[in-house]
């Protein structure tokens, strides 16, 4: 039978069912959206890791169009404001098109629900601030909950159990990852393992309360993935001269190691564009105060 191959008509007619098969898969998950079975975040995240996906074969009219409260004149204006071509399907947007549509319906989804309160992520490369961005918004901001992870490093000097960190051995760190306690977990600089606590930042999102983590980030990645509503904002140096200056400044780092960080901080600010929003670590109180505003929707006429 081989050798004859199959007939072309043959062929035609399996690659018909496919594409049957398709359009049905890509109309279930349409369906899902508007009963609000899928998050239009995640439809979106799945499209751009996978474009061969059945959400990466969806129209960007058709998804919009999906989504509750966006009717096909809204649909027209926000594709002219995003310029983003009718023809185009969710998995051939490129990166800058899929960052914008992501930042634009985070903003929409979060003014439909009415929720004032987000969860933001702050990540950057070592050094840029994070730590001390993190402590600024938690001294002048108290309505904010800064998540205090869990680590199985040891604890340094004038850092105290609860506040910088809970300190846990690596048997205590499997338990918490076993009973699904973490939202999200990494080994940060091939040494130490670092995770978020789940029941915390659930309770207080909850309760109306917006909810800062500063994690690194594999760990943003991953809790874009758990919460496609989470706003990732990457933390910029001014430049890279200064962020250099801060980590050497810095000194809890001896050479070797700074070497390393830096190497790690070329990979990391090649992430930037999986972000939503960037920041520019300048002045603290202003970097902070940015931060800040982020967690407030902002005004539809943007
Ligand atoms: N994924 C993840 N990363 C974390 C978490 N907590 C802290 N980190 C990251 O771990 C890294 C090391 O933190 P730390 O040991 O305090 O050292 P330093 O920030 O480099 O001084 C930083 O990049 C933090 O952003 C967490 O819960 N999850
Ligand atoms: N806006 C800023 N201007 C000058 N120095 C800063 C600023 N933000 C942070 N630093 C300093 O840079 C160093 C690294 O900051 P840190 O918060 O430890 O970084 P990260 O948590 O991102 O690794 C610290 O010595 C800190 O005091």
């Amino acid at each position: 039978m081989a050798e004859y191959g199959t007939p072309p008509e043959v062929d035609r007619v399996a690659a018909s069912r496919a594409a049957v098969a398709a359009r049905r898969a890509r109309a279930a998950v349409k369906a899902a959206i508007s009963a609000g079975e899928r998050n239009p975040l995640d439809v979106l995240r799945v499209a751009g890791e996978d474009p061969a996906s059945v959400e990466g074969g969806i129209r960007v009219t058709e998804y919009l169009t999906s989504i509750p409260s966006i009717g096909v004149t809204k649909m027209h204006r926000f594709m002219e404001e995003l310029g983003i071509s009718p023809a185009k399907r969710l998995g051939g947007l490129g990166r800058h098109q899929r960052r914008r549509l992501r930042g634009f319906l985070t903003d929409r989804l979060a003014a439909q629900t009415g929720r004032h309160n987000r969860l933001v992520v702050l990540a950057g490369p070592t050094a840029v601030g994070k730590g001390t961005v993190a402590g600024h918004i938690r001294t002048h901001y108290p309505d904010v909950l800064l998540s205090v992870s869990a680590t199985t490093r040891a604890p340094r000097p004038g850092e105290t159990e609860g506040v910088s960190y809970y300190f846990v051995d690596d048997a205590e760190f499997d338990r918490l990852i076993e009973a699904g306690e973490l939202l999200e977990w990494a080994t940060v600089h091939n040494a130490h393992r670092y995770g978020t606590p789940r029941g915390p930042v659930e309770e207080a999102l909850d309760s109306g309360r917006s909810v800062l983590l500063e994690i690194d980030i594999q760990g943003a990645r991953k809790v874009r993935r758990a919460m496609p509503e989470a706003s990732l904002v990457f933390l910029l140096p001014p430049s890279w001269e200064e962020l250099v200056r801060r980590l050497i400044g810095r000194a809890t780092e001896d050479g070797p190691e700074q070497q390393r960080r830096l190497e790690t901080a070329k990979v990391e600010l090649a992430a930037i564009d999986e972000f939503d929003f960037e920041v520019v670590n300048t002045d603290v109180s202003t970097a902070a105060q940015e931060v800040v505003d982020l967690m407030q929707t902002r005004k539809p006429k943007r």
